[in-house]
């Protein structure tokens, strides 16, 4: 069949609109040159938190868009994605979140929120985890995605804005209504011990809004 979108191929019909997941994105060298990247990173560089810890790279949220650029390790990747088309009018990512997990960690069901445009892209290194997904209100997964070493997942439009998500905080997974192909992982019902997964995750931070000349010095012009 032909398309005139090469993404649409990876559109997940059974998820909400719109999830593209692409099994094997990264090459395995790739893949081990960004972690490697990751963990030469100097140790201040990392945030821990009580599930995770993280590293956040280029523009933060609220700051100037062009503040801080996104070293090259990671434009280079960076660069890959944006040429799917993924970005909309913004064509680049100015924001990268590197999260860290050990087997039992995870992130608790959560939205990116407006301060991002809504797409984000996120690569996943070396181990295999579920992704869920829960309307807004809901407390109960409406849907669940298995996110494999290599593979790129994004969640664009009505699925950002309309669902949250969340990684279950376990060291088993199981294989259970998975919305996309599991490929030669397992079979239904199958368990997967989870590893250190690390994920790489890139974002619009959208423009700050300016700030009129009148109300720098406190009052209106
Ligand atoms: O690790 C992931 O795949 C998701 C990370 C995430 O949702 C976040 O940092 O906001
Ligand atoms: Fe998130």
């Amino acid at each position: 069949m032909l398309t005139s979108n090469p993404l649409e191929q990876y559109i997940l019909p059974n998820a909400p609109p719109t999830v593209y997941y692409i099994p094997s994105f990264l090459t395995p060298q790739e893949s081990t040159t960004l972690l490697e990247k990751i963990y030469k990173t100097p140790k201040p560089k990392w945030v821990s938190l009580r599930n995770r810890r993280l590293q956040n790279w280029g523009v933060l949220a609220g700051h100037c868009p062009l503040s801080d650029p996104l070293p090259p390790w990671l434009t280079a990747i960076e660069n890959r994605i944006a040429a799917l088309g993924i970005w909309h009018q913004h064509s680049h990512a100015n924001n990268c979140l590197i999260n860290e997990y050990l087997p039992g960690q995870g992130i608790l069901p959560h939205e990116d929120g407006p301060a991002f445009h809504p797409t984000i892209a996120t690569l996943s290194l070396s181990s295999t985890c579920l992704l869920q997904l829960y309307p807004h209100g809901q407390t109960k997964a409406s849907h669940t995605l298995f996110l494999e070493p290599g593979s790129l997942l994004v969640l664009d439009g009505e699925v950002y804005r309309g669902f949250l998500h969340g990684i279950p905080e376990q060291r088993v997974d199981v294989l259970e209504g998975v919305v996309n192909p599991v490929r030669d992982f397992g079979k239904e019902g199958g368990r997967i011990e989870r590893g250190t997964r690390v994920s790489v995750t890139f974002r619009v931070v959208k423009k700050v809004a300016k700030v009129s000349v009148g109300r720098v010095f406190g009052k209106r012009v």
